[in-house]
């Protein structure tokens, strides 16, 4: 048996294409959704990442205005710019693209974010409001990746998921997520034990690490749902994820393909943010 593809690129397609019917109808009251993209330096990754996000708003319908800053930029200045698209109502969504320069502290950066305005989801408040389970905005690739499981009608509940890796970004409000649809949740990272004992009672299993080949067939239960959140290089240079794909779709019930999985996705919950941020905008009045 090998495993069927949740194929991410079709999937935010479809999201892309109902965030652009929504963004139209706020077009057609003169509310037309708009994204601030901040980019700081000259990171060629961080270039080709900002302009897809650009393009993928133009594509909705939705305004996006790029900010573009040396990365000799005062830490002052950029919480300054930030301060002033708070500001701004034709603005919905802010993202400051991650990595920052070294002098910068993202945090900061990130909590001087309106929390209204979060379309990454970073801020604390927006942490907070997914642990007690309020609305808020909720970080794009694990939403992307619980929208995944939605598409194949696979409900958590009571589910056995394992996440591995414990970022701010993913690992943790994955977990949040899996937790809030009712599955059992164990996190595992570089201090776990034995990864195999864990990953191998999955009936989920979510690799967030940024490291290829942390999962391998013989730590997969046949059937079991696989969701490769890496975004690595292999020696040849070509995108892959964390899972050795090959070898686990032919153990899993369910995989994700890199690239075509849950980065298309990432972008699409993005759009979906921001949509929703000018929504509520416009509910304000
Ligand atoms: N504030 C902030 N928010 C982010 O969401 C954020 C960030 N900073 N910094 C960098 C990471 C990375 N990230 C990706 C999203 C989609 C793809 C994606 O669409 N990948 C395609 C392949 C693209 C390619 O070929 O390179 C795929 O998997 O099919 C990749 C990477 C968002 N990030």
């Amino acid at each position: 048996m090998t495993a069927r593809l949740i194929d991410g690129n079709a999937l935010a397609q479809q999201i892309r294409s109902d965030v652009a019917a929504r963004a139209a109808a706020l077009t057609r009251i003169g509310r037309t959704p708009g994204l601030a993209v901040i980019l700081v330096g000259d990171n060629p990754a961080s270039q080709v990442y900002v302009q897809h996000k650009v393009k993928d708003c133009e594509g909705a319908g939705m305004r996006s205005v790029l900010e573009k800053y040396d990365a000799t930029i005062s830490q002052a200045e950029l919480l300054a710019r930030i301060q002033a698209l708070n500001e701004d109502p034709t603005i919905h969504g802010i993202l400051v693209q991650l990595p920052l320069p070294a002098h910068i502290d993202p945090q900061r950066v990130i909590e001087t974010i309106s929390p209204a305005k979060d379309v990454d989801g970073f801020h604390v408040q927006s942490a907070g409001a997914l642990m007690v389970g309020q609305p808020g905005f909720k970080p794009c690739t694990p939403y992307g990746c619980m929208k995944m499981l939605e598409s194949i009608g696979y409900d958590p509940k009571g589910k056995h998921a394992v996440v591995i890796g414990r970022s701010n970004i993913v690992g943790k409000p994955m977990a949040m997520m899996l937790l809030q649809a009712s599955a059992t949740v164990t996190i595992c990272h570089s201090a776990t034990a034995d990864l195999g004992h864990h990953t191998r009672q999955a009936d989920i299993v979510v690799a967030a690490v940024g490291k290829r080949n942390v999962l391998t067939a013989d730590m997969v239960k046949p059937g079991a749902v696989v969701i490769d959140v890496g975004m690595n290089r292999n020696e040849a240079g070509k995108l892959c994820g964390d899972v050795d794909f090959e070898g686990v779709r032919q153990v899993a019930g369910w995989i994700t393909p890199v690239p075509g999985g849950v980065g298309p996705m990432t972008r699409a919950m993005l759009l979906v943010n921001t949509i929703e941020a000018a929504e509520r905008a416009a509910a304000r009045g």
